[in-house]
């Protein structure tokens, strides 16, 4: 779903590679945790699969589709399939928490009768049914998160980045949108989410990818790491995937892209 090769990015005023030689091939459906020190280039990865920046040199690829042949006009098509959540939320400040996610298919010209149909469904999927009238003022840090979260998946993209979506909130409330970003996983969806949280990384044992200074130091399969320290036992995140979407339709998603570049 998400091909770096031999990846490097050097910014214009940078004074070292943010991505140094990146390789990695990220599944459909996987759920990856992108972790390392600050600097070492998550936040950079993230920007790349959206084509918020260019690569210096080499390739990444989503879907098959090598982003650098994309036409800048075409990038709005490929983000349509890419949900996005950030540490800081970014809510529109002054629209209540049913506009906000309506507001993301408002955009992309979806008719009324199906934002209608979409936003409640998706307050629901997120945990918020009977907040859609709140202002974003009027909710708990956990909760702004979730009206993003509902934001990203509106649309049922085909991929969710997440750059440190619990870098603002408690451990316990991190643990929820962890399991939340899990369900969505469930649905199909696959998620990258960059984090400096141990304790998550721990907790849920999905596929690991370290960074240090651009470069990959670490790539542990699903499962397979040993949590260092014994962490506080939380339940084990709720899959119930016959209760939410079915899968985004990759040949739909490929199709798509390759029309954009013709
Ligand atoms: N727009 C930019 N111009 C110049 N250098 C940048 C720019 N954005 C990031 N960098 C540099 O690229 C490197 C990687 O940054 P990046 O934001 O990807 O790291 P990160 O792992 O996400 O860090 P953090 O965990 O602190 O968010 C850092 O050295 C950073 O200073």
């Amino acid at each position: 779903m998400i091909r770096f090769e031999n990846v490097t990015k050097v910014y214009p005023r940078g004074t070292r590679p943010a991505l140094d030689d990146v390789s990695m091939e990220i599944e459909r459906g996987q759920f990856v945790f992108l972790v390392g020190p600050s600097g070492s280039g998550k936040s950079t990865v993230l920007r790349l699969v959206i084509r918020e920046e260019p690569t210096t040199s080499g390739s990444v690829l989503v879907a098959g589709h090598d982003l650098g042949l994309l036409a800048p006009r075409k990038v709005p098509r490929l983000r349509r399939q890419i949900g996005t959540v950030f540490q800081d939320f970014r809510l529109l400040p002054n629209k209540t928490v049913a506009q906000n996610v309506a507001f993301a298919l408002q955009v992309l010209g979806k008719p009324t009768k199906l934002i209608r149909t979409l936003v409640p469904e998706t307050l629901e999927l997120v945990g918020l049914e009977g907040k859609g009238r709140r202002m974003p003022h009027e909710l708990s840090g956990g909760e702004q998160q979730r009206v993003a979260i509902a934001r990203a998946v509106v649309n049922h993209p085909a991929v969710l980045l997440a750059d440190e979506p619990t870098g603002n909130l408690d451990p316990a409330t991190s643990l929820d949108i962890v399991r939340l970003l899990a369900r969505i996983n469930a649905t199909g969806t696959t998620v990258l989410m960059a984090t400096h949280d141990n304790v998550i990384v721990d907790e849920f044992r999905r596929r690991v990818i370290e960074l240090d200074n651009g470069k990959i130091v670490r790539d542990e399969a699903e499962g397979s790491y040993i949590p260092k320290e014994v962490v506080t036992p939380v339940p084990a995140p709720e899959l119930d995937p016959d209760d939410l979407w079915s899968p985004p339709d990759e040949t739909d998603w490929a199709d798509e892209v390759v029309r954009g570049e013709g």
